[in-house]
């Protein structure tokens, strides 16, 4: 239980609507009690006065007595009825308070938790799937939620009701009370057990119907791979199973359901039986009036909720603690990429690698082992390799998504970790390896690279990226739409989408990441003269599987399972007689094999 004592800070902002929940429960109550005694005294009154009606018999005090018997039961009735309205406004602001502070709570919590995953680094996102972390902040809050909410409202009732109720029961008669309060302990067991079962069932649907939602899902998205290889009916087949799973634990939930009810109201009959039995026994020993007998039955109705309510509680409680105790594992993840003095002034653009090794945290690889190399502002360097040579992890290492195991990475001279983790980010525009387009219009997903991006830069980082004369052609132009709701883009139109983004913050740092892979050579030509005049005076780093985009660069770095192995301009890798050369060679001859075909 202590993991809930995380949110006693929220309690504690929202005190004020806490405290009047408190205070509308206690008047609800006692709403609820003054009319049974109003019930008692109105019974009372009616049993004593037909023996007094029938000593009037045939006397005119008769018909007065009637009249005034008529007037005062009357009254009873109107008092109770204007009880039972003040009980339902109290109950009315007792939900509006508390189960309000919930929500409130529960939205607080919900961006709360969004602002820390942002705020952990690339690292966390590794280890743990999109899944997981949408489960803590969509259903783990949710069940936190009905902790602070229903769980909270029906746990302040239940103890206040059973102070004011059985309290006043007691004063009454104690024989009696403890009679028909005998059921109750039962029905909260049981209640406890059946929610638990519930809980369990209702948990196994969800998981069934996580699996069905993934498994449509995934069908859907991969309908190309599925057609081409006509898995339809293998698929419908898969689907068929998956909805049956779902369907038999939905039956098996509907039968626990059952037994809810029909187990509650013959526990609360029994109660009423015991306390018509046992009061109408009590009655002719004249320790207490009939009245009392229906007040009794009254308050054992009170009880029967918040006694209910208990069971349902504890297990609220017990799953909201499992969930909170899930959510403070992330809370508790601390983000172990800051900054150490906070630089904020402008960066040129040098960057320097001294002995750079990295070991990826969540997996353990070497991507990359001693790495050293320079390149001053308004260089191009070209990072070319093997696949899982390392090539992504030095541009990871340059936007500080990680921080090397050993060695300095260096910009302007400076340690990377002494400057302003926002403001160096700021300063490179990084293209990644596999493209990110957002369900938006191409100029939102172009204009995402800079705040309030006018109309006139988003145009030019388009023609820059070579991407304007393909939007020209789409019916809406810039306000297509692309990724999930639009238009299916080729991949080197959203490859070049992604480059616009990068190029309209005009970076001091500008990385490629593979990002010429799925364009033709003329286009790929086109962008790199491009970036010459925009990238004047500022860094590139352009990674490639080609060297037709390596070739032009300042220094080009061949990297071989995390080491680099040859290092300088296209004229002297030529003529080392090593990787560069053989692939470029066998590059050139494909491309000529190519053109002749
Ligand atoms: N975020 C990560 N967490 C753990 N391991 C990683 C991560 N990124 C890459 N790796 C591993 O590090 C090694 C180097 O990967 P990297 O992506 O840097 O290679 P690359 O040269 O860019 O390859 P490719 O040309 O295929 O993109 C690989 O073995 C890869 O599996």
């Amino acid at each position: 239980m202590k993991e809930l004592k995380y949110l006693n800070k929220y309690l504690y902002k929202y005190k004020g609507m806490l405290l009047s929940g408190v205070l509308f429960v206690v008047l609800a109550n006692i709403f609820a009690i003054v009319p049974a005694q109003m019930v008692r005294h109105a019974l009372n009154l009616v049993i004593d006065s037909i023996d007094t009606y029938n000593i009037f018999d045939g006397s005119s005090l008769q018909e007065a007595f009637r009249s005034d018997f008529y007037q005062t039961v009357f009254f009873y009735g109107l008092l109770i009825v204007a009880m039972a309205l003040m009980r339902g406004v109290f109950l009315f602001f007792m939900r509006q308070t508390v189960i309000v502070m919930s929500r409130k709570i529960e939205y607080d919590m919900k961006n709360d938790l969004f602002q820390h995953y942002q705020s952990l680094p690339l690292s966390f996102y590794r280890r743990n799937n999109t899944g997981d972390l949408m489960a803590r902040i969509s259903e783990d809050v949710g069940k936190v939620r009905m902790y602070l909410g229903p769980a909270m409202m029906y746990g302040m009732n239940l103890t206040v009701s059973c102070i004011l109720v059985i309290g006043y029961m007691l004063s009454v008669n104690v024989n009696l009370t403890l009679w028909a309060l005998l059921p109750l302990p039962l029905l909260s067991i049981s209640i406890y057990y059946v929610n638990n079962l519930i809980n369990k069932r209702s948990e196994d649907i969800q998981e069934s119907l996580s699996n069905m939602s993934t498994f449509v899902q995934e069908a859907f998205s991969g309908i190309r791979v599925i057609k081409a290889f006509i898995r339809e009916s293998d698929n419908a087949r898969m689907f068929d199973d998956a909805a049956n799973d779902y369907k038999d634990k939905q039956l098996k939930l509907s039968k626990v359901n059952a037994l809810f009810y029909p187990l509650m109201l013959s526990l609360i009959g029994l109660s009423t039986i015991l306390t018509v039995y046992v009061g109408g026994i009590e009655v002719a020993k004249g320790s207490i009036t009939a009245g009392n007998i229906a007040e009794f039955i009254m308050y054992v109705n009170l009880l029967t909720w918040p006694v209910t309510s208990l069971g349902w509680v504890t297990s609220i409680v017990q799953r909201a603690a499992a969930s909170q105790k899930r959510i403070n594992q992330f809370l508790q993840t601390e983000n172990d990429i800051v900054s150490t003095e906070q630089l904020k002034h402008p960066v040129q653009g040098s960057i320097q690698f001294d002995s750079v090794s990295l070991v990826y945290p969540d997996s353990g690889i070497k991507a990359v082992r001693k790495v050293s190399f320079e390149v001053g502002a308004g260089e191009t360097l070209a990072l070319l390799g093997t696949t899982g040579a390392g090539k992504s992890t030095i541009a990871n290492l340059v936007c500080r998504m990680y921080d090397p195991t050993d060695g300095k990475v260096l910009i302007d001279g400076k340690d990377i970790k002494s400057y302003d983790i926002a403001h160096i980010r700021n300063q490179i525009g990084y293209v990644p390896q596999d493209v990110f387009l957002f369900s938006d219009t191409v100029k939102n997903n172009i204009a995402f690279g800079k705040n309030d991006a006018s109309e006139e830069e988003i145009i030019q980082a388009a023609k820059d990226a070579d991407l304007w004369e393909n939007i020209k052609r789409f019916d809406k132009g810039l306000s297509t739409m692309v990724g999930e709701r639009g238009i299916t883009l080729s991949g080197g139109q959203k490859q070049r989408t992604s480059i616009a983004r990068a190029l309209i913050r005009k970076p001091k740092i500008l990385i490629l990441d593979d990002s010429l892979s799925a364009v033709d050579t003329n286009t790929e030509n086109a962008i790199l003269n491009n970036l010459k005049g925009i990238m004047k005076d500022r860094t590139s780093i352009i990674i490639s599987h080609r060297v037709s985009s390596a070739k032009l660069a300042d220094k080009i770095i061949f990297l071989n399972d995390g080491e680099v192995v040859e290092m300088g301009s296209h004229e002297e890798l030529m003529k080392a007689n090593g990787f560069y050369k053989d692939l470029y060679e066998k590059q050139i001859k494909s491309d000529v094999e190519t053109s002749e075909e």
